[in-house]
């Protein structure tokens, strides 16, 4: 099969082209309809059609004889942990936990936030909550409990799952009081707590909603999944957004299921029973996509690593892992591989350890630097393939789909598009613009299944934010170009959003905390060149002038605020004192040109400037503090 054909033919006939990937799963009922309009006049995929995500990622496998089939690996250098958990021990973990859930008066429709570490349980947690139909929300652990109060907020569950702790290389991280300061702070509070105490000594402070997870499991009978439609939702997974609230991406089933197990097969190149690692988190995407969903999809092994690249112990970690589970294909963030290539640059950790089963390395979550790609295909000798996707698409839209037949690497672009992308590229008035010229990236809709349905209790946001920049198109966020052998290569965003180690923030939300500091006048918060995660915050903050202050203090204090409210995961550590910020003559702070100092890039200085000489102030401002790629 050519990729040139199959492309087109998803393209060309999708509805035909799904149609028959959607034959690929077991349905309960097979949908008649394929492609249809939702009350907010957006496409939906296999509307009458009936499945259980939980059913066709477990019972169906033991169903077809491969109950002993390793479904989970969890290893956690951290803990000195490695357990292999089979289909059917999947099936016992997740049949009861659900029937837990379901006497704790859980059903289909309702909501449930689950804030774990990477061990099983969250796993178990969410494929539980699928069983039932249940919409769960994975918080990332990094978050703060400020972030997780917004979340209950808005997607109001009727219970959270959580954990006593997370482990980050040696320190401990309370989940259980970040679960309680977060219901503390919220308007809606959830009915039950269900605590897995990892028995790593930490303390878990007591509260009248909480219930123990294993006494749950242990005293709940094991249930059936449940036939959902295709539309109903299976998770809402909230992502940064350009103002400060994030937003809820919802994600049907039916579609999402066709995806996934198309994307396995075609994308990454895995048959069944072959061992996947995505190098991920649960609370991000690609945990839920295929650290989850789509290798026990498609019945294959799936690592659940709680390590880093690196520190745990070291930057062998990854190379071990691969080896000893016997990894066909991985996935990560090229923010790991910049940590590898630091600690060991000529790769002799990596050659200590027999790599022959790895086929492929998938790195995506932030653009690729030519330098990672080209360090870590000398190293791995093996096609190393960066592809570019997000938390609306759910799977990937750019890649070199290594299934349908390896096409040559560029390296510094993403790939071709993923069937059933129409990627466009598009000018300022929506019109498509020639190869190599650079614009907005969007995508012609319909767009596939699997990708978001609308935004949860928010359908304006959703219209507004992604659809009505471009009328036809679902707008990316994304800047970007396609040469003229069709490969796109993205630039990076176009607005407020920073990638920090795959790690997607809103500066905007960084501002608001800033601002809200009792010494701070004004300032500006922006993304600038990281060596290692890629990009990095920044903040200028101008003090107001009828205060004394110590200066160290005041930027001591402004660094806690953005860690207290947004976590660990925001990596704010740099704030500079400036005595006036750039601004146009209409009073507009000029970010993307303090952003485009600090990168040392050619930049215009903007007609519109009121005052020119703030250009050298900035710059001195800079290499006093050691801020610039070249300072480094
Ligand atoms: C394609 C669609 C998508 O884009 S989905 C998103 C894809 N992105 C990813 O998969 C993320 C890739 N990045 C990573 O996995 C990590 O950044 C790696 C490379 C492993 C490095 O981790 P680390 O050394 O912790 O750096 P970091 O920048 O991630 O962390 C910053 C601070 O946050 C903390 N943190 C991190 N994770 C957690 C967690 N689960 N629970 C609690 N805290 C967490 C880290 O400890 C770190 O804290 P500190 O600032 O050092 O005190």
């Amino acid at each position: 099969m050519k990729y040139q054909n199959f492309y087109n033919e998803s393209i060309n006939n999708p509805e035909q082209f799904w149609k028959n990937q959607a034959n690929e799963i077991d349905w309960f009922t097979s949908p008649q309809t394929i492609l249809s309009k939702d009350e907010y006049d957006y496409n939906q995929w296999f509307e009458d059609g009936e499945l259980n995500l939980s059913y066709l990622c477990i019972d169906k496998h033991i169903n077809d004889g491969f109950g002993e089939q390793n479904a989970l690996i969890y290893d956690s250098p951290v803990t000195n942990t490695k357990q292999h958990i089979t289909f059917n021990q999947l099936h016992h973990e997740v049949s009861k936990l659900a029937g837990g859930l379901q006497n704790l008066g859980l059903k289909k429709g309702d909501t449930c936030i689950i804030y774990m570490p990477m061990i099983p349980q969250a796993a178990y947690a969410m494929l539980a909550c699928a069983r039932l139909g249940v919409i769960h929300s994975v918080v990332f652990g990094g978050f703060a409990p400020h972030e997780l109060a917004i979340r209950i907020d808005d997607c109001k569950p009727k219970a959270i799952i959580t954990a006593s702790n997370g482990v980050e290389i040696k320190r401990i991280i309370p989940y259980k009081p970040f679960v309680d300061e977060a219901i503390d702070k919220s308007k809606n509070k959830p009915e039950h707590v269900i605590v897995f105490d990892r028995q790593l000594g930490v303390e878990i402070p007591k509260k009248a909603y909480d219930v123990d997870y294993k006494t749950l499991v242990e005293d709940s009978p094991s249930v059936e999944a449940v036939s959902v439609a295709s539309i109903h939702p299976s998770y809402v997974l909230y992502t940064s957004g350009t103002t400060g609230t994030p937003k809820g991406i919802i994600r049907d089933t039916g579609g999402y299921a066709t995806a996934l197990k198309f994307s396995m097969k075609y994308i990454y190149g895995v048959d069944e029973g072959e061992t996947f690692w995505a190098a991920s988190d649960v609370g991000w995407v690609v945990g839920h996509s295929f650290i989850v969903y789509g290798p026990l999809l498609n019945r294959n092994t799936s690592i659940v690593f709680e390590g880093k690249p690196i520190k745990t112990p070291d930057a062998s970690t990854f190379w071990r892992v691969i080896s000893e589970h016997n990894v066909k294909a991985m996935f990560t963030a090229p923010t790991a591989i910049r940590a590898i290539k630091k600690e060991d640059p000529e790769g002799d950790m990596l050659r200590q350890y027999d790599l022959s089963c790895l086929k492929y390395q998938f790195l995506a979550g932030e653009r690729c630097d030519v330098s990672t790609l080209t360090w870590a295909e000398k190293q791995l000798n093996i096609p190393v393939i960066d592809h570019w996707w997000q938390t609306e698409s759910g799977w990937p839209m750019l890649a070199n789909m290594v299934g349908v037949g390896l096409q040559p690497i560029k390296p510094g672009s993403a790939g071709l598009p993923v069937c059933g992308y129409d990627i466009k590229i598009l000018n300022e008035d929506g019109e498509e613009v020639e190869p190599t010229v650079e614009g907005y990236v969007a995508v012609k809709l319909p767009l596939p299944p699997g990708t978001l349905s609308n935004l949860w209790g928010n359908p304006e946001r959703f219209k507004f934010g992604y659809l009505h920049r471009f009328p036809g198109y679902y707008f990316s966020g994304d800047g970007g170009y396609i040469d003229e052998d069709g490969y796109v290569f993205i630039t990076g965003r176009v607005d407020d959003i920073i990638n920090v180690a795959g790690h997607r923030l809103s500066t905007a939300e960084m501002e608001e905390i800033v601002a809200s500091h009792q010494s701070v006048a004004e300032c500006a918060v922006f993304g600038v060149h990281c060596e290692i995660k890629g990009q990095k915050p920044l903040g200028l903050v101008v003090l107001k002038s009828d205060k004394t202050y110590v200066e160290d203090l005041v930027q001591k204090e402004i660094i806690q605020d953005v860690r207290r409210e947004i976590g660990a995961v925001a990596s704010f550590r740099d704030v500079l004192v400036v005595e006036r910020l750039p601004k146009t003559r209409s009073g507009k702070t000029l970010r993307k040109l303090l952003r485009n100092i600090a990168d040392e890039q050619q930049f215009n200085i903007p007609s519109t400037i009121d005052d020119v000489a703030i250009v050298e102030e900035i710059k001195s401002v800079y290499q006093k503090h050691n801020i610039g790629i070249h300072n480094k």
